[in-house]
């Protein structure tokens, strides 16, 4: 996209922002990449040579559960060492201009966005820095610091598995259905550094097209065109760490 078709595109994004009265953000692992997160299509959906779907599923955990240990505390360990990036900043300052009337929906589990202060996230695939019994179900805060490949819960021994939503499983109830009622409320839902592949996420975008009021004015920010370009009405094509803070300007 020449800086020209960029200006003219964040002039029609900038316009539509300044209309809305509630705004939805939607974002994936490319919001992070300018942070040092991998993104899992960087990696062809690979790690260390094992499908993602196998290692973040149940039947990989049933099969190998230090294995998927493994793939989370180097996963754990890499997000200890990053910081958020401006286009983490930039999503701070609009929770600051449009307040309760606007929620980030996630489906990254680094939690940098919290890390950059924003409050009103809904982490729909889970976090990294949350662990939950599978005898006991008692969810529990670790940071990052390491845990170990069979880390034992604290209350009962029972074996701890990362608080996260596999493939196969389904996401928490309440913050799915809070997801869906900020895509289904928004006037405009900005779909941030995600290639829309993965549902339910992904079927947050048609919705807010299907809007309680008007349908939602969809803007893209990614680095490409995706799944979700069909959708869009207008597309922000560049690094969001750079993109995302001209579109408060
Ligand atoms: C692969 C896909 C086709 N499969 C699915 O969607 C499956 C199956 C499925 C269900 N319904 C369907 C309908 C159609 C097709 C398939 C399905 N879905 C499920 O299994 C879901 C669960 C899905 C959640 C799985 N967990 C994750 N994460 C946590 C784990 C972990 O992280 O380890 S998904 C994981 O992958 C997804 C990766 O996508 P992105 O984040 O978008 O990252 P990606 O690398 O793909 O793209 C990065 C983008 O950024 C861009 N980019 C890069 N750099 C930058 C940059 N600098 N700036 C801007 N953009 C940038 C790139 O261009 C690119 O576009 C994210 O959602 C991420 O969270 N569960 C379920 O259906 O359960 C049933 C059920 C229902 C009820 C009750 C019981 C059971
Ligand atoms: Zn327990």
């Amino acid at each position: 996209m020449t800086d020209a078709e960029l200006d003219a595109a964040l002039d029609r994004a900038a316009h539509w922002l300044r209309l809305a009265e509630r705004v939805c953000v939607l974002t994936g692992a490319g919001v992070s990449a300018e942070s040092g997160v991998p993104t899992f299509r960087a990696s062809d959906g690979l790690w260390e040579g094992h499908r993602i779907e196998d290692v973040a599923s149940p039947d990989g955990w049933d099969r190998n559960p230090l294995l998927v240990w493994q793939f989370y505390n180097a996963r754990r360990a890499n997000v200890a060492t990053v910081k958020p990036n401006p286009g983490h900043f930039a999503l701070v300052a609009m929770e600051d201009r449009w307040r309760e009337r606007f929620a980030l929906v996630t489906q990254n589990v680094d939690g940098l966005h919290l890390d950059a202060g924003s409050t009103n996230v809904l982490e729909i695939h889970g976090s990294l820095r949350q662990t939950r019994c599978t005898v006991c179900e008692s969810v529990a805060n670790r940071g990052l610091e390491p845990l170990g490949d069979a880390p034992e819960c604290p209350q009962c021994r029972g074996r701890l598995r990362p608080h996260i939503v596999w493939f196969g499983e389904g996401l928490p109830q309440d913050i799915w259905s809070a997801a869906r009622l900020a895509a289904y409320q928004c006037h405009v839902l900005l779909v941030v550094g995600t290639s829309a592949v993965v549902h339910p996420a992904a079927s947050l975008i048609p919705l807010a097209k299907r809007g309680e009021v008007t349908p939602a004015k969809v803007i893209e920010v990614n680095l490409t065109p995706t799944e979700a370009s069909a959708y869009a009405d207008v597309g922000l094509y560049g690094p969001s760490g750079a993109v995302l803070p001209k579109l408060l300007q």
